[in-house]
């Protein structure tokens, strides 16, 4: 239908994301404290003025390389399926290691929004964060929100919508690497593009590759390279 839009919920295990997807879809997915909870995807609607939001709980992970075959469904939903917006669910009380993939994230997709997830508990430790530093530097929205409490979330949804109307544009920040992979990056970047066209960020493909990511370039075969020529 035409007013309605993906939105994936990624972020590591435990920080909430079956929580806000359940507060904001009213299902059932199970949440728990303790990591891991969630292996398949589960998707749930919302409707949000003239659209409905269809958000797709993606399994946590601490990263989004080939490690496990969960962050190969996060990974490949993210990259290949395209959601319109992707939302990274991170717990404020640890911040610093949540952010890394977030910016895992940023060098994936576009449209991202960074939910800073459990400030309920972070204010209660007297951890102060400061989202407008954040968003600067990230280059996408950055939004402070409890699930379990059900604040934050106005301003999520309407980010969301923003985002969709194009009435924010994201322009996610880009990890700078030494000289010497960058070289790198510039030498094959090219004939990335060629096979990816601008379906997928080939700075991103082109740094996996160079990490020697064969499950991505297997992945990539199978999407794109036409069965009689692999
Ligand atoms: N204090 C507080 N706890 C929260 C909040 N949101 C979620 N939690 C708790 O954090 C724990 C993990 O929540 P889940 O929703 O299962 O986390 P998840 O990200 O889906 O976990 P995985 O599926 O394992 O990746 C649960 O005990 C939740 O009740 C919040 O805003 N504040
Ligand atoms: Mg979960």
């Amino acid at each position: 239908m035409g007013n309605e839009y993906r939105i994936a919920l990624a972020g590591n295990p435990n920080t909430g994301k079956s929580t806000l997807f359940n507060a904001l879809t009213g299902l059932r997915q199970h949440t728990g404290n303790w990591a891991g909870k969630t292996v398949s995807m589960a998707q749930g609607s919302v409707p949000f003025k003239d659209k409905v939001f269809q958000l797709v709980d993606l399994p946590g992970t601490y990263s989004l390389f080939s490690n496990s075959k969960d962050e190969e469904v996060a990974r490949n939903y993210i990259v290949f399926e395209k959601p319109d917006v992707t939302l990274v669910v991170l717990d404020a009380t640890s911040l610093e290691r949540n952010l890394n993939l977030a910016l895992q994230v940023l060098e994936m997709t576009k449209n991202v929004v960074i939910c800073i997830n459990l400030i309920d508990e972070a204010e209660k430790q007297g951890i102060k964060i400061n989202e407008k530093l954040l968003m600067n530097r990230l280059g996408v929205p950055v939004i402070k929100i409890s699930a379990r409490n059900k604040i934050g979330f106005p301003l999520l949804l309407d980010t969301i919508d923003r985002i969709i109307t194009g009435a924010i544009e994201c322009h996610p920040a880009q990890m700078k690497y030494s000289d010497e992979i960058e070289e790198q990056i510039r030498k094959i970047e090219p004939k990335v593009r060629e096979m990816v066209g601008d379906r997928i960020s080939s700075r991103w493909v082109s740094l996996r590759l160079l990490d020697g990511d064969e499950a991505l370039l297997n992945e990539l075969n199978k999407r794109f390279v036409p069965e009689g020529v692999r």
